[in-house]
């Protein structure tokens, strides 16, 4: 495991950016695995920028999310279709038709869970799989408890994640109870992990990443097995490790 510490949350971001678009060049099909949640919206943007600004072509990229809410359709403001419509797909030359997120409002979610992972079978599985860290080591939405040999799946939402989560919607009552999120072992074959953390609401989970045991009770502890993971944190997310846990400090450009 790699752990770079970054300034604060736009470094993070444009760093993040750069290990994005160095998959994307190198590979003639790139296939990545894309998160949802705030941590990554900073780097969405970057990405874009750099798009803009003729650096980076979506145009062979194919992309695999991570998870869905169950119950919510692909134009619902809160689903994770249209939190990457809005945050990346909409900006960029990706083909549409090779962007896929679960689907949340099927009527036969293990058919949806298979399907999905004979969609990334198909295109030779994952080159870069991007992570959001939960407060409670959630990755995806594999929840503490989710055994590592989970394939995609659907998976009922703890308490502390529909809390966490609330602040998108309305009301507490209105975050959905289930979501269908890519498995363990099906994020631990992406070729390479990028795992994001920031902010003091992270620095618990981050401890307990590094120095924790591994345990299907932390999800995330899973990762020290993977042989390609880079886990980027800002100060605030990385302010309980000790200075020998972190590998470079890195500064703005
Ligand atoms: N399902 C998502 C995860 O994919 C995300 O990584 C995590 C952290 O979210 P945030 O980045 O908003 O803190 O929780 C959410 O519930």
């Amino acid at each position: 495991m790699n752990i770079i510490v970054c300034q604060n949350y736009d470094h993070l971001s444009d760093y993040a950016k750069d290990v994005v678009i160095d998959t994307i060049k190198t590979k003639d099909k790139p296939v990545l695995g894309l998160a949802t949640g705030s941590t990554p919206e900073g780097m969405y943007r970057a990405l874009i920028k750099a798009h803009q600004n003729n650096d980076v072509s979506f145009k062979h990229v194919t992309s695999f999310n991570l998870d869905e809410y169950i119950g919510l359709g692909k134009d619902d403001p809160n689903s994770y279709h249209h939190f990457m419509d809005e945050h990346l797909f909409n900006h960029v030359d990706i083909d549409q038709n090779e962007t896929f997120v679960p689907p949340g409002n099927t009527d036969d979610h293990e058919k949806a869970c298979r399907d999905y992972e004979q969609n990334m079978h198909h295109h030779d599985n994952l080159d870069l799989q991007v992570l959001g860290l939960g407060i409670n080591g959630h990755i995806g939405f594999n929840e503490p408890g989710t055994p590592f040999d989970t394939r995609t799946h659907m998976i009922e939402l703890d308490d502390s994640t529909r809390e966490a989560n609330a602040r998108f919607f309305d009301s507490i009552d209105d975050v959905p109870t289930h979501a269908i999120t890519m498995g363990i072992e099906t994020i631990m074959e992406s070729k390479q992990i990028l795992l994001l953390a920031s902010g003091d609401s992270k620095k618990e989970a981050v401890y307990r990443l590094l120095n924790g045991e591994e345990t299907p009770d932390f999800p995330a502890s899973i990762l020290h097995r993977h042989k390609n993971v880079t886990v980027i944190l800002d100060r605030d997310a990385a302010s309980l490790l000790s200075v020998e846990q972190i590998d470079q400090v890195v500064g703005p450009k």
